[in-house]
Formats: structure tokens, C-alpha cells, sequence
């Protein structure tokens, strides 16, 4: 454990397949709004196509422009898995590619998500499988390393620890700690079915009160002029 910023963890508890999978097709705002509004990735993090995400973290912590690691975990993630990689939101350099995510996609592994740039862009929307970065950049990547693979990192201003659970979609990614995802799993179901119905409703034009709404308002003295603002 000496060798702090160039380790390799080869082991990782992974959740049951079940488990994640049960998160398929739920919208990762549902998802969200069931964890307070927290745990999503920052907007800096952009989806290259749209494959849906949905699979457990394979964590990479990458130098600065540097994809050694990352090669490494192409070799070492199993499918399934989906390789967040922090490459501490660095854009100077293109970490990854069409070889490499070609190399993923074959994997069997179900997406990369990487707060750092990429390039080959187009080549993304044709992928088996989901990516997600921070940006577009022609230069390559260097290849020296250090680097660490399966610690906790930092991914879109969100701490992803190996084993979490990563749903992805055109809104954005959310992490789960498989220790909230039985609950967590009800709980986002039964919203989206409470948002289904409110839209079902809308749609029917049944009316829907708000009370709460004029109560917020009052609550901060908002003032209600009948008149034109001059
Ligand atoms: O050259 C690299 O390491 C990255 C790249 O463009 C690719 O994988 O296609
Ligand atoms: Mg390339």
C-alpha cells in the first residue's frame, strides 16, 4: 500500500447483476431527485452517442494527459463494468479514442465515462457502447504513467469508489453506493410512476392544484402587482 498515486487494486466488490440491472431504463433524474439531489456528475460531462449507461464502476485515476493506466484497465475491467476514469478535467490532451473504445466496446464492457478529453468524436456514435467526457481534443495522449486503478476518484465532481453503480442518460450520470440501491431502487420506481401519471393527467387536461406554489410565494413576501412593469 506504500506507493500512494501508482497502485493497482485488481479486486473489487461488485453488486449483483440483478441489483444493477434493475436500474434499466429508470431516468437518472427520478434516480436523483430519491438522493436528495445530489450524487450526479457536473454538466462538463457530455455523452459522444447515445447508448444508454447502466453498470458497475471500474475506477482509473489518470496523470494529466497520460493514458497508460488507462490501457491497463482496458485489459483488467470485465464486461459489465463501466471505466470512470479522473483525468482531473484535463482537455489538453485526448486520452482515449476510437482504437481504445473499440477495444472496450469488444470487452463486452458497458461504457467509459472520463473527466478528461477524448478524440476520433464521430467515430463515438457508432459505438457498441456508451462514452461520456469532458471534451473533444486532437493531441494524443502520453503514455508514462503514474497512476492508480480501483481507488475512490473524483469523476465530474462526484467521488466514485469501485463497485458503485453507474446509470447514465441524456440528462446526465448519477452513483449509486450499492448499499442504498435496494431502497434507492423502489423509491426512483415509484417516482417515475407519480411523474407518468402527472404527465398522463396533464395530457388529459384534468386540473391540477398547486396550493404549494402561492404558498412559496407568500412565504418569501413576493409581491403581486396588477399593472405593466415601467
Ligand atoms: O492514440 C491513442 O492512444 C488514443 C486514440 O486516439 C485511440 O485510441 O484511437
Ligand atoms: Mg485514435
Amino acid at each position: 500500500m506504500a506507493n500512494a498515486g501508482c497502485r493497482i487494486f485488481l479486486k473489487i466488490y461488485r453488486p449483483n447483476k440483478e441489483l444493477v440491472e434493475g436500474f434499466r431504463g429508470l431516468p437518472v433524474a427520478n434516480i436523483a431527485d430519491e438522493m436528495n439531489r445530489f450524487f450526479c456528475m457536473d454538466v462538463r460531462i457530455k455523452r459522444f452517442n447515445t447508448k444508454p449507461l447502466l453498470g458497475t464502476a471500474f475506477t482509473v485515476k489518470s496523470r494529466v494527459g497520460d493514458n497508460l493506466l488507462l490501457h491497463k484497465a482496458l485489459e483488467l475491467a470485465r464486461p459489465g463494468d463501466v471505466i470512470v476514469v479522473d483525468g482531473q478535467g484535463d482537455l489538453a490532451n485526448a486520452i482515449t479514442g476510437e482504437i481504445m473504445m473499440t477495444q472496450a466496446a469488444v470487452n463486452g464492457i458497458a461504457g467509459v465515462v472520463i473527466d478528461g478529453a477524448i478524440r476520433d468524436a464521430e467515430a463515438m456514435k457508432g459505438l457498441g457502447m456508451s462514452v461520456y467526457a469532458a471534451g473533444v481534443q486532437p493531441k494524443g495522449p502520453y503514455k508514462d504513467g503514474p497512476g492508480e486503478i480501483n481507488v475512490p476518484v473524483c469523476c465530474g465532481g462526484v467521488v466514485v469508489n469501485p463497485g458503485d453503480i453507474v446509470v447514465g442518460d441524456a440528462d446526465g450520470i448519477v452513483i449509486i453506493n450499492p448499499q442504498d440501491a435496494p431502497e434507492l431502487l423502489a423509491k426512483a420506481k415509484a417516482k417515475l410512476a407519480k411523474e407518468q401519471a402527472i404527465i398522463k393527467g396533464i395530457k388529459d387536461r384534468i386540473r391540477r392544484d398547486k396550493p404549494w406554489v402561492d404558498l412559496g410565494l407568500e412565504r418569501v413576501g413576493c409581491e403581486i402587482i396588477d399593472d405593466y412593469y415601467k
